[in-house]
């Protein structure tokens, strides 16, 4: 029987680790695919590369989606208190050993430098080499931490839209949000999450405001939070959300005078890397739906919002405000912003 391990850092995952990952599997009977965290290292390398705390847990999720339905099982070590390599062999050894469930005879990995290593500490294991030079996918780790945009493709499914931009388009009603969205969405050659709240005022309550019940806005959130899940998943580099929770949480109270209970968790100051705020300085158009359209209202409505997301704590350095009546000039502006995050 042979038992393989296939031990690293993941950060991130990336289509050599996976394709590595993949002929190791076809080597053995059993695969098991080892993450090494070490917490403070691991920060300070995404700090180094302007990028949040990327933690093992998460890269195990990302590996378990990767490669689930094929019998490999990715197990997570804690390696954060073992010395450094090379004193750090015999406690890294001792763990790999102590983590596995099972006996193990083979090691997969890329650099011919950890064979002594391997060979002293694990007696009768071979060490298999697999693509040293990375030929077939010319890539690593720090690479992408570094330039995530550039090397877009070779990055791992399941952790992009950890590093997609996340662009929020956000405004009072009829300012052209939805149509700017769509229009970036193309420019951008990516993914959209579209305003589901109006769907679900005409699918459920027939179309009339009134008939709205807090639940209901319980659910807009909800369901809004896992369409936006389903756009990120598919984004090219960057996705452009056309609503938020706090606009539902405007909304409910527009409609019943209090925020439902249940929005409040959806509000993730933290999700967009961008806030476009579009001023209600095009012209209104009635839709049936819609229903503060004089401009006193649509100010206020905008003046409001605005309250609303620094009360929730969104920073606003990240928000750009655009007020020109232009319909060229907004998407010219959006387009600048965009540029630049990515
Ligand atoms: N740093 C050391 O001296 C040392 C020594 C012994 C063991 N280790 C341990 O070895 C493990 C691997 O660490 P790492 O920093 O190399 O992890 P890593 O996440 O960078 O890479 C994981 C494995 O994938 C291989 N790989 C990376 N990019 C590839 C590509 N484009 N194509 C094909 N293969 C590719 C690597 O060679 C490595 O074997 C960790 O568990 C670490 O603790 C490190």
């Amino acid at each position: 029987m042979k038992v393989g391990l296939f031990p690293g850092k993941f950060l991130p995952p990336h289509r050599g680790h996976i394709t590595a990952i993949l002929r190791a599997h076809a080597l053995c009977d059993k695969l098991y695919v080892v993450i090494s965290e070490r917490s403070a290292e691991d920060t300070a390398l995404c700090d180094d590369a302007n990028l949040p705390h990327i933690a093992g847990v998460l890269r195990q999720r990302w590996l378990s989606q990767e490669l689930q339905g094929l019998g490999i099982e990715v197990i997570l070590q804690n390696d954060g208190n073992t010395p450094p390599f090379p004193q750090g062999w015999p406690d890294y050894s001792a763990l790999l050993k102590q983590n596995t469930p099972e006996p193990f005879n083979l090691i997969f990995g890329g650099e011919e430098s950890y064979r002594d290593g391997y060979n002293q500490y694990f007696p009768g294991t071979d060490y298999i080499l697999l693509d040293p030079q990375r030929t077939q996918w010319p890539i690593s780790g720090t690479a992408i931490r570094h330039k995530p945009y550039l090397h877009w493709d070779y990055i791992a499914g399941a952790a992009r839209p950890f590093f997609a931009r996340k662009v929020l388009i956000t405004g009072p009603e009829s300012c052209g949000k939805t149509t700017l969205t769509r229009k970036l969405a193309k420019v951008y050659c990516t993914s959209w999450s579209e305003e589901l709240g109006r769907d679900y005022q005409e699918d459920v309550i027939g179309g009339n405001g009134d008939l709205f019940d807090l639940e209901d806005f319980n659910r807009i959130a909800h369901l809004q939070y896992e369409q936006d899940l389903v756009a990120l998943r598919s984004a090219n580099k960057v996705c452009f959300f056309d609503t938020d929770a706090v606009v539902t949480a405007f909304f409910s109270e527009v409609f019943l005078g209090e925020v439902a209970t249940r929005v409040h968790s959806f509000i993730n100051p933290n999700k967009y890397d961008l806030i476009i705020a579009l001023k209600p300085t095009v012209p209104w158009i009635a839709d049936g739906i819609r229903e503060l359209g004089t401009q006193a209202e649509r100010d206020h409505s905008f003046d409001k919002l605005m309250q609303l997301y620094q009360s929730c704590g969104f920073d606003a350095n990240k928000v750009l405000i655009i007020d020109s009546p232009d319909y060229y000039q907004r998407l010219e502006a959006c387009i600048t912003a965009v540029d630049k995050l990515l």
